[in-house]
């Protein structure tokens, strides 16, 4: 087994251990294996790591001395387990063979990513972060190259100084940070350039060949750009400096549009330059590890997935809170709004991913078929069913905090909601009934995001006969999933409070995951930059779960703004407006964010 660790250690493979392990399950087996990468490092000479997918599971094994070595939970046979090694070795040496090997032992393919719009707020403060921390964690081919492109004038080192600033190391691994900082700077450059010229994007061209020198050549771009410009870049990149003999794939930001129809005229004009495969419609909220763990608690615990329906849920929350308002976005904001904002892509996305039936694997089609069924069976909202509401300028502790139409960038007057609460419903066997209620805001008194599930009353309960200190039809059981900030997940339960006598408490059953885990979570940029470079889709949005999203907010949309709907106005640094307890109650809800027992 030496050998084939040496073998390809040389091949230079040193993207991707991820350190994960998850041995391969049964149920996966029917489709073939397909290589991501492999990686001595960290590992003695004799041991190594190998990332693969199969369907659209990611997984790694660790050989050692040619066998596979699987950790003690394993469920693997003896006899699946050969299997799995002659698959894994048979799908490296057709990966040694497709990749080639240079006279000087290197990998002749590389990946260069250009981030168009790269002198922006998101760029220094999300998009350059992440592809460090990727670098930082070894995830990134061997062959990497990052450009900025965008109009500000700068040189090479002045976009390294901007990038430097911003950059941080993970908490865990302090040690040689300084070095790798400078390592990745040096593997930035910049060019300037308008966004809309074939002849600036042709020298952009230019310049990635050179350092690309001849390797199969791998593009991504990422348009960190206002959305009025997208499609003259995505034109200006594909006929200019898209790639000639490897993959050449786009990310977009967000906002697709604003409603329907300027969502499909979007999505017409990037596709007569692009295929849909190679568009990637980022959600940086599908990218929150909690948001991952969703699926895993729901299809993973037998004891989650019997519940999972309008039986035994009473109501689901999705809830988005901000403790600070638009402030130097007021301008982007006003346009949009936060319906437009949060609730149309992040709290829909993570409903759709919530409610969807069992995929058929996970496979990035299979999930995405499955979400667009949800959306396609959502009840259009009913604009009753709505409470908007906007900003206003508080005093707190000598502290004036500014009202939503002070910022300059805003006009005088506008109406355009800071807050939003809806309820929704879903017309399906699974959830009929079932309310899903949406609450998103802005200049709140807290910052957090988070998705509650109330289930329903435990019938006949014994408990609720005896004087026990608790009203058991309100104490129902509740699971948050806490995304941000303190990712969690705990469940509340009643239990009996120690003692001779029978007096009942509500708890939580709590996973706290900086107590679970000492290891930093990654940022969601860093996993969708990755996906993203890894060709998986999962993450991304496609264009009918778009057409979807948009079918089902643009006529409330519509409505709000054609009949100027005045917002009602909440205190900055406020719970909101009392409306959205009007709404709750009127569907039999009480919102968990504002229980003592939160
Ligand atoms: N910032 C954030 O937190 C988030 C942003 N987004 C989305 O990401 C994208 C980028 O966001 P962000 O970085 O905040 O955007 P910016 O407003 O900072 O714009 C990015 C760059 O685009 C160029 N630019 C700005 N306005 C124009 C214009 N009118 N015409 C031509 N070029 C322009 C500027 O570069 P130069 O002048 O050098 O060319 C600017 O540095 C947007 O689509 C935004 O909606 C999504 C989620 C969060
Ligand atoms: O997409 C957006 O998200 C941010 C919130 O993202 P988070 O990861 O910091 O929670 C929000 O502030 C912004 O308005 C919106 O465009």
């Amino acid at each position: 087994m030496a050998s084939l660790s040496s073998s390809v250690t040389s091949r230079s493979y040193r993207s991707g251990y991820l350190g994960s392990f998850s041995p391969l399950k049964g149920s996966n087996r029917q489709r073939p294996l397909s290589f991501l990468s492999a990686s001595p490092r960290g590992l003695s000479s004799h041991e190594l790591c190998i990332r693969f997918q199969r369907n659209s599971t990611r997984s790694s094994v660790f050989m050692q001395d040619g066998a596979i070595v699987t950790n003690s939970n394993s469920t693997e046979s003896a006899s699946s387990l050969k299997g799995l090694k002659e698959e894994v070795l048979s799908v490296l040496s057709q990966e040694a063979a497709k990749v080639g090997e240079g006279s000087d032992g290197q990998s002749q393919s590389t990946v260069s990513i250009t981030v168009v719009g790269a002198s922006g707020d998101l760029a220094k403060k999300k998009i350059f972060p992440a592809l460090f921390a990727l670098y930082y964690e070894d995830c990134l081919p061997e062959h990497f190259t990052i450009f900025g492109y965008s109009r500000s004038k700068m040189t090479d080192g002045e976009l390294r100084h901007m990038v430097s600033k911003t950059l941080t190391c993970r908490i865990d691994k302090r040690a040689n940070c300084g070095e790798k900082m400078e390592e990745f700077l040096k593997r930035c450059f910049y060019h300037s350039g308008q966004y809309d010229s074939q002849e600036h994007f042709t020298e952009l061209d230019k310049k990635l060949k050179e350092h690309e020198a001849g390797r199969m050549s791998n593009r991504l771009f990422y348009l960190s750009i206002p959305p009025n410009i997208f499609v003259d870049a995505v034109k200006c990149a594909s006929s200019s400096a898209s790639s000639v003999n490897g993959w050449t794939r786009v990310i977009v930001e967000k906002p697709f549009g604003r409603d329907s129809e300027t969502s499909a005229a979007l999505t017409n004009s990037l596709k007569q330059y692009l295929e849909e495969d190679q568009i990637f419609r980022i959600d940086h909220y599908l990218g929150k590890e909690l948001v991952e763990n969703l699926s895993v608690l729901r299809f993973s615990n037998l004891i989650f997935e019997p519940l999972w329906s309008r039986q035994y849920i009473r109501n689901v929350q999705f809830i988005f809170s901000e403790d600070f308002g638009t402030e130097g976005r007021g301008g982007y904001f006003d346009h949009y709004g936060i319906i437009r904002d949060i609730m149309q892509n992040h709290l829909l996305q993570i409903l759709a991913l919530f409610a969807m039936e069992t995929p058929v694997s996970l496979d990035a089609e299979d999930i995405r078929n499955e979400k667009v069924k949800v959306l396609r069976s959502m009840r259009p909202i009913q604009v009753e069913d709505v409470v908007i509401g906007q900003y206003k300028s508080h005093t707190k502790g000598g502290v004036t905090y500014p009202g939503y139409t002070d910022d300059k960038t805003v006009p005088k007057g506008s109406l355009t909601p800071t807050f939003a609460a809806a309820a929704l419903f879903i017309d399906n066997a699974r959830w009929d009934g079932v309310p899903f209620l949406m609450k998103a805001g802005k200049a709140l008194h807290t910052r957090r995001a988070e998705i509650r599930v109330q289930f329903r009353h435990v019938p006949g309960n014994l408990y609720n006969r005896n004087n026990t200190g608790c009203d058991l039809d309100k104490a129902t059981n509740e699971l948050v999933i806490r995304v941000q900030p303190d990712e969690a997940i705990y469940l509340k339960v009643n239990n009996k409070v120690p003692g001779l006598g029978m007096r009942l408490d509500r708890s939580n059953l709590n996973l706290l995951y900086s107590a679970r885990y000492s290891k930093e979570i990654p940022d969601a940029y860093e996993r969708l930059l990755l996906d993203a470079i890894e060709g998986e889709r999962r993450l991304f949005i496609r264009s009918d779960e778009l057409d979807a999203a948009w079918s089902l907010f643009t006529p409330l949309l519509k409505e709000i703004e054609e009949k100027k709907r005045i917002p009602e106005y909440y205190p900055y640094g406020s719970r909101g407006p009392v409306g959205a307890h009007y709404l709750a109650a009127k569907h039999k809800v009480q919102w968990g964010d504002i229980s003592l027992d939160q």
